[in-house]
């Protein structure tokens, strides 16, 4: 369960998440939505730990992200909007994937066969070398095979093409039972058929939140 009380974060004097209070239970597929600087981002990063709040308190199943980063961490899979710049070969990262978060790589390979990208073919290539749309699958494959009971995407499809896009939307309504999913999403068209969860926010506030079929 993610646990959101009061949460102000400020930059300088600028207010990202103003005074927020929201909670998302197992089995919750919530779209993020609002304009750009809304604060959708600033809140993800709250979840996880990134910044330390000015006032109020995010609980991940009970504990605090920031000074559980690890184990808060290891029930999370996160999918950046922009890949980060990993000069790893895909070989290298799924062995230090495997090493530090105990993901099977052959879960991996699966899940990147399934989104249409060819490990072996690109096995001793660097990640950093990849397309934009191969690291996006790269990441999401990753994301998969991690089995973590809360996923958060943050506009995980801007590089794909239809079709690797309709085999991500087909793989998370097969994996999102039992789990909190979190899609940042400017296209809610996309996502409405797997959310039940419509979120709206802007100047830092959640402005509407939304049940919704499903
Ligand atoms: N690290 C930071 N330092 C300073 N200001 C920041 C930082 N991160 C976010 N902000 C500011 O906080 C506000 C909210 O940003 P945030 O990235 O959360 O918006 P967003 O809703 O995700 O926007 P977008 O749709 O453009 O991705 C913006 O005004 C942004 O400039």
């Amino acid at each position: 369960m993610i646990k959101i009380d009061n949460l102000t974060k400020r930059f300088g004097s600028h207010i990202s998440l103003d005074n927020v209070s929201i909670q998302f239970d197992k089995n919750d597929h919530i779209a993020i939505m609002g304009p750009n600087g809304a604060g959708k981002t600033t809140l993800i990063r709250s979840i996880m730990g990134y910044y330390h709040p000015n006032s109020g308190e995010v609980l991940i199943n009970g504990l605090n992200p920031i000074k559980n980063r690890t184990k808060v961490l290891d029930s999370i899979s996160f999918v950046p909007q922009l890949p980060p710049p990993i000069k790893l070969s895909l070989n290298e990262l799924m062995k230090y994937i495997q090493a530090s978060s105990n993901v099977d790589i052959a879960e991996i390979i699966h899940y990147a066969n399934e989104m249409k990208l060819d490990i072996n073919a690109n096995l001793n290539k660097s990640f950093f070398k990849l397309s934009g749309g191969m690291k996006q699958k790269m990441l999401i494959a990753i994301s998969l095979a991690k089995k973590s009971e809360i996923i958060i995407y943050d506009e995980p499809t801007a590089n794909l093409d239809p079709k690797a896009r309709d085999d991500f939307y087909r793989l998370l309504e097969e994996n999102e039972k039992e789990k909190i999913s979190l899609f940042v999403t400017h296209r809610l068209d996309e996502v409405k058929d797997i959310v039940n969860r419509q979120i709206y926010m802007d100047l830092g506030k959640v402005i509407s939140d939304e049940r919704v079929g499903n």
